[in-house]
């Protein structure tokens, strides 16, 4: 039986641009992404993204809309992610770097697919046409997806 870990990304839009974060250590270092990360158990998915938000990049935001969700498999590593993905508009605060993430605003003509982990430049386009996706990635280490099934749904 695979350990199932339930896992939170956030992308926060204003218009045109949208806020991605510089991972400054850990799982995903290096790489552009959106604000999430490990749900508690005390807490629901939405209160864990909520948390993460505020605590990776100093924004609060009430309304979070679901928009994906995603299964990443990594080969000879028993535990799958499951990756539920938001987008928000609505949001206050300042942004400020963390001790996790450097943010930083991009034109959404303009995201660094080549610094993101690999399966973002797949799903991110579906996400930037305001169709909501459900996929499953397999890779081998960090930077090799092997196969993977990504699929436009209705509702989450
Ligand atoms: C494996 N490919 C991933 C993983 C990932 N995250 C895992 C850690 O929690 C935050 C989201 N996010 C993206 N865009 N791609």
């Amino acid at each position: 039986a695979k350990m199932i870990k339930i896992l939170t990304l956030v992308l926060v839009r204003d218009g045109k641009r949208i806020l991605l974060g510089m991972k400054k250590r850990g799982f995903g270092e290096g790489r552009w992404n959106g604000f999430g990360g490990k749900v508690e158990k005390q807490e629901t998915v939405i209160d864990g993204a909520k948390r993460e938000l505020r605590e990776e990049c100093g924004l609060v935001s009430n309304i979070l809309e679901k928009i994906g969700l995603l299964k990443f498999e990594f080969v000879g590593d028993p535990q799958l992610l499951e990756v539920h993905v938001f987008t928000t508009e609505q949001f206050t605060g300042t942004v400020e770097e963390s001790s996790e993430m450097r943010p930083e605003w991009f034109d959404t003509t303009n995201i660094p697919f080549d610094k993101m982990w690999p399966d973002d430049k797949l799903w991110f386009p579906l996400y930037l046409k305001g169709q909501k996706f459900s996929g499953y990635f397999l890779f081998q280490g960090h930077d090799n997806i092997l196969k993977y099934t990504l699929d436009e749904v209705d509702d989450l």
